[in-house]
């Protein structure tokens, strides 16, 4: 039984073993195939190490003789610039041998020639030594070395690379070591020779100073600067031998080329000098620009100012253009801007074939406040006061702040041109109260789908005043008197003896008005409001009598349907808005084109504004506008009107008469009125 487990057991391990030995023999194989790979993979790697080490060795055997080449190149340029340095020495010497003995002698052989000779040797050397650079130099410049982007000085002859690869082969070669201690040894003793030849040269030119005649000093000369010379190249010679050596680069001011680059730069003064003094004209040149540009600028303004003002006498209608600030709505549209305010009189429009110059009167810019705006706008409200005839009318689409403009802010923090014009009305003849006696009355209309609406009437008290005419409100109708000044028959004029009393009267008529929300403007308004306000000032000290009249019109905005998203009622006001902006449109053309017919009938909106426009008035147009690239189109098509307003030509003449014409008037008046006349009065 024990034998039997034991059995078993054994028997159970030895599966065990069998199948652990199964496991290892297939994990050995895997790894006998993966080692096989490997073997393979390494083969193949250095199979291919091994071609690109040929390809390397190639290549580099390649450059080794091109290395070799310009190595022998150079040796050969070496010894060949040695050979002249020599040829060169000997001739200086001989020619200083000769001048010795001229000088001991004092001979008179003055010949030039071995001078010459030897300015020809030189002038031959320098040529080689320039020509070598340049093939050096292109030989660098295809071994993509840094080559330097100005032409050198004369002492460029050694250029760093130049030296360095130089300085590579005698690193590398003994035999050119040699060569360069013996070139240097030479060099040394040449230059050596040349300095004692130079000094002994001056020494001698001191000493014979007061005995020579003025050949030999000449001669002495040229001598002394063949020798400088000499001395000089000797030293670079020296100077390039150094660098060889060492490998170190010629630093531009160690040599005389330096003097050369400063004097080619200006007389006497260094390069840092030269640099600081181009800064300083820089900035000048920069400063006179600025000058320049402000001038231009300031002169540009002027001009326009002027222009205008020619303008404006000429009669020509006045335009003010304002810009509003970017409303929340165009905010969240992106609120980019496509309108920018040049100067007080240009504005300019980013369009998509490039920005297009507008020159008005005046430009507002969107920060412009009520008050600068009236500021510009007074002089006329005194006009009236003087009797002319005079209209401000605000234009522009829908929501580009014609109402705030004329009218203000809802709560009137920012009260626009009519409050103020009704302040200033009433303030001028407080002033004047001793010289005339004024009297003040107004009518207000509104011009709501292509009928004449009384706004001092309300419908209302229209219905209970006339109890018979069946809610027909009353007839308003645009007559021009003789003189061609409009005026309203049928609308109820009113009285006003303060400023109070007429802003109370415009509240009235506000009220009656017809606005309401679109989609541009949560106020907008669907009727065109013109308030008309009479001053009449009687002169105390000759009884003649001035009417002026101040018509002060706030449009309804042009307006695109879509845009507004206009529907059923709001519709027809759009239609009727646009119509007789339309029709405006036309007058506006034909008076600027100066066309024979002026299509003043084709609307009431034209009736009203026949004298502002074209006829006895002086007039302002403020032409509206909004800022954002998303009311482009609208904003163009405003400005260009604007500027065919601005060719338009009014007559104003001021409406004043005599004491005996203004009594026969207030007869006629009484008589048609069934008054009785007394006979003092006639
Ligand atoms: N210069 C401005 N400064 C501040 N807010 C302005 C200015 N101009 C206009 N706004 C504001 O823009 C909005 C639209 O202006 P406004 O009602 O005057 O436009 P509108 O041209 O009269 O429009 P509509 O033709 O529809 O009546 C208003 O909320 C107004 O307060």
């Amino acid at each position: 039984m024990i034998l039997d487990l034991y059995q078993e057991k054994v028997e159970k391990k030895k599966a065990g073993w069998k199948q652990r030995v199964e496991a290892l023999t297939a994990q050995n194989e895997q790894l006998l195939v993966e080692q096989a790979a490997e073997m393979r993979r390494s083969k193949e790697e250095a199979q291919q190490w091994d071609r690109e080490k040929s390809k390397m060795l190639e290549l580099f055997s390649n450059r080794l003789d091109a290395l070799h080449n310009h190595q022998a190149t150079t040796l050969q340029e070496l010894q060949m610039a040695r050979q002249e340095v020599g040829k060169v020495q000997e001739m200086l010497m001989a020619n200083s041998q000769q001048q010795q003995e001229v000088t001991e002698e004092a001979a008179c052989s003055k010949s030039n020639l071995p001078l010459e000779g030897a300015k020809a040797r030189l002038e031959e050397l320098k040529e080689t030594l320039y020509q070598r650079e340049r093939e050096i130099t292109e030989l660098l410049e295809t071994e993509r070395s840094p080559i330097p982007p100005l032409p050198r000085p004369p002492c460029g002859v050694l250029l760093p690379s130049v030296i360095h690869k130089a300085h590579a082969i005698c690193s590398s070669v003994p035999e050119t070591r040699t060569l360069l201690d013996q070139l240097t040894e030479e060099n040394r003793v040449g230059l050596a020779d040349a300095r004692k030849k130079l000094d002994c040269l001056r020494r001698n030119q001191e000493n014979s100073k007061d005995s020579e005649d003025q050949e030999d000093s000449d001669e002495h000369e040229s001598m002394s600067s063949l020798l400088q010379e000499a001395v000089r190249e000797y030293e670079v010679a020296q100077m390039a031998l150094d660098c060889i050596r060492t490998g170190k680069s010629p630093l531009i001011k160690d040599c005389d080329a330096a003097s050369e680059l400063e004097d080619a730069l200006g007389q006497g003064t260094s390069a840092g000098q030269q640099l600081l003094f181009l800064q300083e004209q820089l900035k000048q040149v920069k400063e006179e620009k600025k000058t320049v540009i402000e001038n231009y600028t300031t002169e540009r303004t002027m001009r326009k100012k002027y222009y205008n003002m020619v303008e404006d006498m000429k009669g020509k209608i006045r335009v003010f253009c304002r810009i509003r600030p970017v409303g929340r709505a165009e905010a969240a549209q992106g609120g980019a801007a496509a309108v920018k305010k040049i100067d007080e009189y240009s504005v300019a429009v980013e369009t998509p074939r490039g920005p297009r110059e507008f020159l008005f009167d005046k430009v507002f810019s969107g920060d412009a406040s009520q008050e600068e705006l009236f500021r510009d706008t007074n002089r006329l409200i005194q006009l009236a006061m003087d009797g002319y005839n005079v209209c401000i009318f605000a234009y522009g689409q829908t929501g580009s702040g014609k109402t705030f403009t004329m009218v203000g802010d809802k709560d009137q923090k920012n009260p626009g041109i009519i409050p103020r014009a009704f302040n200033a009305i009433f303030d001028m003849m407080q002033e004047n109260n001793t010289k005339f006696d004024f009297k003040v009355s107004s009518y207000m209309l509104e011009l709501y789908n292509d009928r004449l609406q009384d706004l001092l009437v309300s419908p209302a008290g229209e219905a209970s005043a006339r109890p018979h005419s069946h809610g027909q409100a009353r007839r308003v109708e645009i007559k021009r008197n003789r003189k061609g000044v409009v005026f309203a028959r049928g609308a109820e004029t009113k009285e006003a003896s303060s400023a109070q009393e007429l802003y109370a009267l415009f509240q009235q008529a506000c009220a009656n008005r017809h606005i309401s929300a679109t989609k541009m403007n949560v106020e907008s308004s669907r009727s065109h409001l013109i308030v008309s306000v009479t001053v009449e000032s009687r002169n105390l000290t000759n009884g003649s009598v001035s009417t002026g009249k101040l018509s002060l019109v706030d449009l309804a905005g042009s307006e695109r349907a879509a845009k507004t998203g206009a529907k059923d009622h709001q519709l027809k006001e759009a239609n009727s808005i646009n119509k007789s902006l339309s029709a405006l449109g036309d007058v506006i053309s034909a008076l600027s084109a100066e066309l024979p017919h002026v299509p003043y009938r084709n609307s009431k909106l034209t009736q009203v504004m026949q004298d502002s426009l074209g006829g006895n008035a002086k007039t302002l147009m403020i032409v509206n506008i909004s800022p954002s690239e998303y009311n482009l189109d609208e904003t163009l098509t405003s400005l260009i009107y604007a500027t065919r307003v601005k060719a338009i030509t009014n007559s104003a003449q001021r409406n004043v008469e005599s004491k005996e014409i203004a009594q026969l008037k207030e007869v006629i008046m009484k008589l048609r009125s069934g008054q009785t006349v007394e006979e003092e009065d006639a």
